[in-house]
């Protein structure tokens, strides 16, 4: 079976300067992946090179088994941008902005569930009780989880999410987390840029770790904060300090592996 997302040699140059330096990724159908790296590692720049928003020097990108491009089926693939207002300059609701979700190139009238699809996917981000409010009244971060309700309420079966839980409050993301392990157990196939992985730690089966445009990491992921309480805690990798790089690793180094 084809990879749900295969890059590889992946170059990219922004304002005269190398971003990504030869990224390979590969995520199985069916995969949750989670991209994690510092600020400025190049995660974004990533995931926008991978859904063909910013250009490649060199390398190959298939999502759904199709090289970029037209080819690629979009419907079936939800896109969260790193945040965004999901106000636009027409009074929407934040129901009609999440109804939009269910449009795409070939299917220009909503489908007729699209009402009940989008009450369903605002109550997976904790916004149910908003569905009818004008979204240019709403709070950045609530904006924000009407960008995720519209991602999900097309049932994608690839789903790629740029720091979705960024200024998100805590029960948010618990519901947010929620929604995902619904999609995931659906077979969703699911990468996801972080921070850290918060709520989504039980989600989240292999961690890939950039650092300067580069893969440091490709494997299990980090244990969670406050697993170093647990009695069954390994204690096989770097701490603060023991590196310079642990923080911009997320306290991965390139030679460590965790047992899963
Ligand atoms: N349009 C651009 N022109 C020039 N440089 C850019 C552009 N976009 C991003 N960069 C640079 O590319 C590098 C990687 O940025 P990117 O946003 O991909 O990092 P990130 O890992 O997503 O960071 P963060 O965690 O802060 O979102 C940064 O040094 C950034 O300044």
């Amino acid at each position: 079976m084809t990879a749900a997302v295969l890059a590889r040699d992946l170059e990219v140059s922004l304002g005269g300067a190398t971003i990504l330096h030869g990224v390979d990724l590969t995520v199985d159908h069916g995969e949750v992946v989670g991209l994690l790296g510092a600020n400025g590692s190049g995660k974004s720049t990533l995931i926008r090179a991978l859904v063909g928003v910013v250009p490649r020097e060199r390398g190959t990108v298939e999502l759904l088994g199709k090289p970029l491009g037209r080819s690629v089926a979009w419907q079936r693939i939800g896109y969260v941008p790193q945040r965004t207002t999901a106000a636009t300059g027409v009074p929407s609701t934040a129901a009609e902005v999440v109804m939009s979700g269910t449009i795409h190139g070939r299917r220009l009238l909503p489908p007729r569930d699209a009402r009940s699809r989008a009450q369903a996917a605002l109550e997976g981000v904790g916004l149910a009780d908003r569905a009818d409010d004008a979204v240019r009244d709403l709070s950045g971060g609530q904006q924000q989880r009407v960008l995720i309700a519209r991602a999900l309420v097309r049932r994608p079966e690839l789903l790629v999410l740029d720091e979705p839980v960024a200024g998100v409050d805590l029960p948010s993301q618990d519901a947010f987390a929620g929604a995902l392990r619904d999609l995931s157990d659906r077979g969703t196939t699911i990468l996801v840029v972080l921070h850290e992985l918060g709520a989504l730690t039980p989600l989240v089966q292999r961690a890939v770790v950039l650092r300067h445009g580069s893969v440091v990491h490709d494997g299990a992921p980090p244990p969670a904060r406050g697993e170093h309480a647990g009695a069954d805690h390994d204690h096989i990798h770097p701490h603060a300090g023991d590196r310079d790089q642990t923080d911009e690793t997320h306290g991965l180094a390139p030679s460590v592996r965790w047992r899963p």
